[in-house]
């Protein structure tokens, strides 16, 4: 089948890509010249594991293009993808200003029957308003609008779109069921379903999924906070319930707030939508108040231990993408702790595996950055975890007892275990659990 992707940014790339490796030909678009020269000269633009390996046989063999021009990539195409931003607009409300553009674009070119799919996350309503957007200058015989949420997560995205655990797809097109349903057939395994359904309830599936797992995420770190009031130890409690399959395993562990481009935007959109609709979504502004607080939630305890005065006290802080496995940064919990910590007058010294170029942009020489875990906690009077990466679940703590000012530990993320802790004689505190006095 051809295929046009519209975005070449994490959804689109990697939708495009996993479409070419069963077969497909995929022509990607983008507006960003820089992008798109990038990838024509074989360069994968973000950091996503084994995206490149992909990346590279399907433009090897032919299958996988890239352009900038709208009309190129769509002229040949059956189907079209718009992988494209839905930033919070001012209010929170998704800014549909990309889809919407790009639909007014379409309808203008389009020349034979194509499906036009929503791959980008957007509010119940928009495959009506891109239906609206194409016939404002186009047959309604020559396309259908289908809503496709994506559902990969970055770090994961090539494995969770290869073997996805369920394809939502919203038409109410017969012809494009039957487009879709060939596309996708050869990605769905076993008891892993494609769900057929209207439009409106397969862009609100989305929200719903993002949402229930930011409120999940959400409710165990208010779990985590009361723990620590408490002196019970949250590590127990999450093994505890998600034992129980009805509560399930995952997505239950507590650390320092959701960040992240889907979460965070997903959720105060799902929020704004409601209000639109005349809907309180109270559990909704609950969770967006907790996770605000919860970003931050480690610097009074550092103020604490500090009585009260960062000035001159050297910060080493591991982690700086929103979650590991990516470079990407948006939401990170880490930048608000730097905010707060620089606010405060302590020096920042930062190390990210993929994330200290997009950091470096934002705040150029206000944080120092070093090229490696060992190098960041020489001289520091605290370590600050805000990433779980796998390269800081095991470092070598005689190293950390001999070349930091204190052997003080400020764990965000839960990675080692407070017993082992408390043996090495480290000052350290997690998320939820026992506080270890060294
Ligand atoms: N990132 C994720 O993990 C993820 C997962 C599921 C769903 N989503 C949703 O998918 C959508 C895309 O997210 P993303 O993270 O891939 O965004 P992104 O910002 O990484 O990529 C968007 C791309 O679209 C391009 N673009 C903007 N305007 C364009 C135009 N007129 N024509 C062609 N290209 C244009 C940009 O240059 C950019 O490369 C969003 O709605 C997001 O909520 C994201
Ligand atoms: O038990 C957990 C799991 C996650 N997180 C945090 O939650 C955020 C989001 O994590 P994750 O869901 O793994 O990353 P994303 O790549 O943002 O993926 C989410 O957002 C995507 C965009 O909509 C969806 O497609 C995915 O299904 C959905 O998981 C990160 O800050 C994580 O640190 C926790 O704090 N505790």
């Amino acid at each position: 089948m051809k295929i046009a992707v519209v975005g070449t940014g994490y959804v689109g790339l990697v939708t495009g890509t996993c479409f070419a490796e069963t077969g497909n030909h995929v022509v990607c678009v983008d507006i960003d010249e820089n992008k798109v020269n990038k990838m024509k000269n074989g360069v994968v633009p973000i950091y996503e594991p084994h995206l490149d390996v992909l990346f590279e046989r399907n433009i090897k063999q032919g299958r996988l293009e890239f352009t900038t021009s709208l009309n190129d990539a769509i002229k040949d195409a059956k189907i079209i993808f718009l992988a494209l931003p839905t930033p919070p607009d001012e209010d929170g409300s998704a800014d549909l200003s990309y889809i919407l553009g790009v639909a007014d674009d379409l309808g203008k070119i389009i020349t034979d029957y194509k499906v036009i799919v929503d791959k980008s996350t957007v509010p119940v309503g928009t495959a009506d308003k891109v239906t609206a957007a194409l016939a404002a200058n186009l047959s309604t015989d020559l396309f259908d609008v289908v809503s496709n949420p994506e559902f990969l997560r970055e770090g994961y995205a090539v494995d969770d779109f290869l073997k996805p655990d369920r394809v939502v797809i919203g038409t109410s097109s017969e012809k494009a069921k039957k487009v879709m349903g060939d596309l996708y057939k050869p990605y769905v395994r076993q008891g892993n379903p494609i769900i057929f359904m209207d439009e409106k309830s397969a862009e609100l599936t989305k929200y719903a999924a993002n949402s229930f797992l930011a409120t999940k995420i959400t409710f165990m770190n208010e779990i985590a906070n009361f723990c620590e009031k408490v002196g019970a130890d949250v590590d127990m409690v999450r093994i505890g319930i998600g034992s129980d399959s009805r509560i399930g395993k995952r997505f239950l562990f507590p650390g320092i707030g959701y960040g992240g481009s889907c979460f965070p935007k997903d959720v105060q959109a799902l929020a704004k939508s409601g209000k639109e609709f005349g809907y309180d979504f109270q559990i909704l502004d609950s969770v967006m108040d907790v996770n605000e607080k919860q970003k931050t939630i480690i610097v009074p305890k550092i103020k604490d231990f500090f009585k009260g005065d960062l000035k001159g006290k050297t910060i080493a802080l591991w982690g700086l993408a929103f979650k590991p496995d990516t470079d990407d940064i948006r939401e990170a919990p880490a930048l608000y702790i730097i905010n707060e910590l620089l606010e405060e007058g302590a020096t920042i010294v930062a190390f990210d595996p993929e994330a200290m170029e997009n950091v470096k942009s934002k705040y150029g020489d206000k944080v120092t950055f070093v090229e490696d875990r060992d190098s960041a906690i020489v001289n520091a009077d605290a370590l600050v975890i805000a990433t779980e990466w796998q390269v800081f679940r095991n470092p070598d703590f005689d190293l950390m007892a001999e070349k930091m000012n204190q052997k003080v530990i400020f764990d965000g993320r839960n990675l080692y275990d407070t017993q082992e802790m408390k043996e090495l004689g480290f000052y350290y505190n997690s998320i939820g659990r026992i506080l270890v006095r060294g």
